[in-house]
């Protein structure tokens, strides 16, 4: 198991918690972000570092510090040896508005635990809703197609992991399931395995870590926001700062506790080894976010010698446009692609149409709402020079046309 192997390790191996694969985000030569105002922190000889851990997930998935302290604390429960090994690792309810971080924690819990940020196991439990789907999840009985080869929605390996490194499984919106699936996923949570329809195999879950992710209760969240009580206090939270935020969040966490205990029952939340709430995120988390989204992108650009400046009006305007209240960050990651990627991709082509010699852009928000992207002399002089067109707040003469495409992509 898992956690007998990390009271075991030495350190040298590979897969220890805090651990970073080569390829995932916060690696020194991956996409993530820094690792924080601190600077680069040593990995800790001995292996697991639950303060490397709850940093990183912290630098990647903002403003849910209690949901990140409450992951950290289920790995080192797990990682101690602490845990039931009859049960999973652990059981985790993530509960919140849409778009606010719960897929993304998992995400990147995965890249920290195993080789990067898809390497879980998820199911959409909203495509387990009706009846005759719902049998996907335990697979086909005996005598129907498919109840030899054990077909079913997990993903065996991912599940259950190896002795360096857990399993990793996200049940997606748990509430949507129909409730033959919720009944043997009670079962999963209980006793950590999975008895498949053929009646002769055993999906095992006791080296994983199980998430379920959940909105109930944002519709009364949403509602809630645009009451007008809720407005007054805002613009009470402008003068009197913390104090309105926290009555906000804990009525916010009661409205979720509430709309669990009306939906499932008592004997699944009991399963549940601790819920983490997360909150609706705000203006300031939004421009962080958009700043990170612009840090993924000027790593990936460099990494093609193209250096890449944007000042703070550009993580403005990307939030603005990017967020919403309603959706979260959703469609940050989209906007930062078609708002600031696709007029620096074009700018880059422009300057150096085949070349690969480095490149220094500037972008700057214009009042417009546009991006100005402006190439800047790099010090062998070459940018400036060679870029007629780039001239400032001029638009590229296909820029609509790659924004379709890019769109299009998206879509
Ligand atoms: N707190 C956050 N920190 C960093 N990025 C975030 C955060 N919240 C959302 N994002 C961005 O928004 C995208 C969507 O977020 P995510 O998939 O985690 O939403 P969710 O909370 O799981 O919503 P849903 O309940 O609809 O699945 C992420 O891929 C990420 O780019």
């Amino acid at each position: 198991m898992y956690h007998d192997q990390n009271r075991r390790r030495n350190g040298d191996e590979p897969a220890a918690p805090g651990d970073v694969h080569p390829d995932a985000p916060g690696a020194p030569d991956g996409t993530g972000a820094s690792d924080g105002p601190g600077g680069p922190e040593q990995p800790t000889p001995g292996g697991f570092d639950p303060e490397r851990l709850s940093g990183r997930l912290r630098s990647r998935v903002l403003g849910q510090e209690p949901a990140v302290a409450a992951v950290v604390r289920a790995v080192v429960l797990a990682t101690a040896g602490a845990t039931d090994p009859q049960r999973p690792l652990a059981n985790l309810l993530l509960v919140g508005p849409t778009g606010v971080g719960k897929t993304e924690l998992v995400r990147q819990v995965a890249a920290e635990l195993r080789s990067g940020p898809d390497d879980l196991c998820r199911v959409d439990m909203n495509s387990l809703a009706q009846e005759h789907y719902a049998a996907s999840f335990t697979g086909a009985p005996p005598g129907y197609a498919g109840s030899k080869e054990a077909f079913t929605v997990f993903d065996r390996t991912t599940v259950e992991g190896d002795p360096y490194r857990p399993g990793i499984v996200l049940f997606d919106e748990v509430e949507k399931a129909h409730p033959t699936v919720l009944r043997a996923l009670l079962h999963v949570l209980d006793n950590g395995t999975l008895r498949l329809a053929n009646g002769q195999q055993t999906i095992s879950f006791r080296n994983s870590f199980v998430f379920l992710t959940s909105n109930l209760g944002s519709a009364e969240l949403a509602r809630r926001r645009d009451a007008r009580w809720r407005r007054a206090a805002d613009r009470l939270g402008a003068r009197s700062g913390a104090l309105t935020a926290r009555l906000a969040a804990k009525g916010n966490k009661d409205v979720l506790t509430a709309a669990l205990r009306g939906f499932f029952d008592t004997e699944f939340l009991n399963r549940i080894d601790e819920t983490a709430v997360f909150t609706e995120l705000d203006t300031a988390t939004a421009e962080r976010i958009a700043a990170l989204e612009i840090e993924l992108l000027r790593q990936r650009l460099s990494r093609r010698s193209v250096r890449l400046d944007a000042d703070a009006s550009v993580t403005a305007l990307l939030a603005e446009r990017g967020f919403d209240p309603v959706y979260g960050a959703r469609g940050l990651r989209r906007t930062v692609r078609t708002v600031l990627a696709a007029p620096v991709a074009d700018a880059v082509l422009r300057v150096r149409p085949s070349g690969g010699e480095p490149v220094h852009l500037r972008v700057r928000a214009g009042a417009d709402g546009e991006m100005r992207v402006t190439p800047q002399d790099t010090p062998d002089g070459t940018a400036g020079r060679e870029a007629p067109d780039a001239t400032e707040g001029r638009e590229a003469p296909d820029r609509e046309g790659a924004r379709d495409r890019a769109e299009a992509t998206d879509a």
